[in-house]
């Protein structure tokens, strides 16, 4: 779809395609040509381009785009729980749920005006989720891709519930990156992580800047709200702000994991890096009415900013 008159109108930059199978999948593009889609099976974001096309956003060639599994790559949504517990599946539900489109979203906060191409999701539970999780809720998520090509996402939890009710929340994000052992994170020195691949025992990190030579699955506990993933070979550096998240989950599985999965190719963890802004070690609790919000905004930079300029580039999380 084109858009008429001199007015970007947000109807017109948006596109309504169908995905793997058959399900709607929404493309936002902005006026510069940068564009971002979203699936309505789990409101998983499965692109992110830039003003020349290029995809930001790793998705494996292998991804199995069939539910009930989330396809590996892009962005899932996990709530109402990110990790393991005994009564749910592993980062589910919602990612693994049809999701409708919000005509008619309440307001959101002035400051979450990120121009006009947007798309904004619902899920609500069905009659089956509710029997094995007893709690009303509306989750919202509105997908905005910004005039500088930021990706913009922004998530409401709202009970709807006469109870109170715990969650805890992710955006499992795969980032592309040209070589993991080229690439560094900045921003998580220093900080407490709980290690998934050693039942969770917590740790303090040491050394200076997160470098990759192994497998890692670590739950960074109380981070900053701007991390930095710098991709040394291809001199780019995603940005990663967020609020409302407090923990930053680092992923690769690394060699013999990879050759493990099944939708994942074995030399694929090279080209893939997780860092997912999520609440996990103190889940959200909300009481009836009440609602939260996540924001997570993904910038890439060339890596000519160095990491102690981020904040003086003038882009605040909002
Ligand atoms: O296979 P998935 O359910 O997408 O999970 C992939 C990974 O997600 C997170 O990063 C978890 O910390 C990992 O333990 C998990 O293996």
């Amino acid at each position: 779809m084109g858009h008429s008159g001199a007015v970007w109108d947000y109807r017109a930059a948006t596109e309504i395609i169908k995905d793997w199978n058959g399900i709607d999948q929404v493309v936002v593009r902005n006026p510069q040509g940068s564009s971002v889609k979203v699936s309505l099976y789990g409101g998983q974001i499965t692109s992110w381009r830039n003003e020349q096309g290029e995809e930001l956003l790793f998705t494996s060639s292998k991804a199995i785009f069939k539910p009930p599994k989330a396809m590996r790559g892009g962005i899932s949504i996990c709530f109402p729980q990110f990790g393991n517990c005994e009564s749910l599946q592993q980062n589910a539900f919602a990612r693994n749920r049809i999701w409708t489109i919000d005509e008619n979203p309440p307001p959101l906060h002035p400051n979450d005006s990120h121009g006009k191409s947007f798309i904004d999701l619902l899920l609500k539970p069905s009659e089956e989720d509710l029997k094995f999780w007893p709690h009303s809720f509306e989750l919202r998520l509105r997908v905005a891709i910004a005039a500088d090509g930021d990706l913009v996402l922004i998530s409401r939890v709202r009970n709807i519930n006469g109870k109170p009710f715990s969650f805890s929340f992710g955006y499992h994000t795969h980032l592309s990156v040209s070589d993991i052992s080229e690439v560094r994170i900045e921003g998580l020195e220093t900080l407490d992580f709980l290690d998934n691949l050693r039942q969770r025992e917590r740790f303090t990190e040491q050394g200076d800047a997160i470098t990759f030579e192994s497998e890692i699955d670590r739950v960074y506990l109380s981070s900053p709200n701007v991390i930095a993933v710098l991709d040394h070979e291809r001199k780019r550096t995603y940005v990663v702000r967020k609020e409302g998240l407090p923990d930053v989950v680092v992923w690769n599985p690394w060699e013999k994991k990879s050759k493990s999965m099944t939708d994942f190719g074995d030399e694929e963890y090279k080209q893939m890096l997780c860092v997912d802004g999520a609440a996990i070690e103190r889940p959200i609790t909300l009481k009836p009415g009440e609602e939260w919000t996540g924001r997570l905004t993904l910038s890439v930079v060339p890596s000519s900013f160095c990491s102690e300029h981020f904040d003086l580039q003038g882009k605040s999380l909002r």
